[in-house]
């Protein structure tokens, strides 16, 4: 059942784009519905997938879009902050997430759980995983706890690699080249649909985009500095 589910959800993925539709804590946008909004226009325009944050929207969008739908929790500021535990994930589920992503670093989580532990538990209730890494490493320990799917969400992000100006190509790569059985997923810091197809072209199975769609200040920021930078 959980592997048949997991193919169906792959073969909707693959080669695709997923748009992150995510508002941070104190931003306007940030409110289920606009973000089930969000999510909606993103479908229109060809997403093969939504990844999305908080138990909230993960129910609103789930109930607006046909495409499958990326959960996590984000909670916390500092170490693992990404479904960082078995009960964030569980929520994660029961919300209606089709897929579940977690923080596959070996930083310690607030639950005392490895990633390991948390993916037995979470396979033998069914869930669908997908590891965020941030290093060939936490590819390594994801692929050794049989995590579906694995992502390069957080190179750059959990001190292991610095964080590159766009796309961290080379970690995909190695990953890529690591895992050549197990679908990996490009994420973070994809800027253009250029950016979008090297990824593809280095391997990606599918591709995630966030800022570069759904964050109206990021992109109005990046306007802003460029007319400032131009002023005489
Ligand atoms: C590191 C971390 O917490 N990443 C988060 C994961 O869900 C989001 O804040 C990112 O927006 C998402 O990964 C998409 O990346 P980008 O917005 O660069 O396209």
């Amino acid at each position: 059942m959980t592997a048949a589910r997991t193919e169906e959800l792959l073969a909707k993925l693959r080669g695709g784009l997923i748009v992150s539709c995510q508002a941070y804590p104190g931003e306007p946008m940030r409110h289920p519905e606009t973000m089930a909004q969000i999510a909606q226009a993103a479908e229109i325009g060809g997403a093969a997938g939504i990844r999305c944050q908080g138990l909230a929207d993960i129910s609103a969008i789930v109930g607006q879009v046909q495409v499958p739908v990326i959960g996590i929790w984000k909670d916390g500021d500092s170490g693992v902050v990404i479904t960082p535990t078995l009960r964030h994930a569980r929520s994660c589920l029961a919300a209606g997430a089709d897929i579940v992503a977690l923080d596959a670093t070996a930083r310690p989580r607030p639950d005392g759980l490895s990633v390991a532990e948390t993916a037995r538990a979470l396979h033998d209730e069914g869930a669908v995983l997908m590891a965020d890494c941030g290093s060939r490493a936490d590819a390594e320990r994801a692929a050794a706890a049989d995590v579906a799917i694995l992502s390069t969400t957080l190179a750059g992000y959990s001190g292991d690699r610095p964080a590159t100006e766009g796309p961290d190509l080379e970690l995909l790569a190695q990953i890529v080249e690591d895992h050549p059985e197990r679908p990996v997923i490009a994420e973070g810091r994809i800027r253009t649909p250029e950016d979008a197809a090297a990824a593809l072209e280095a391997g990606a199975w599918a591709v995630v985009v966030g800022t570069a769609i759904t964050h109206p200040t990021s992109l109005t920021r990046r306007f802003h500095a460029s007319l400032k930078e131009g002023r005489r």
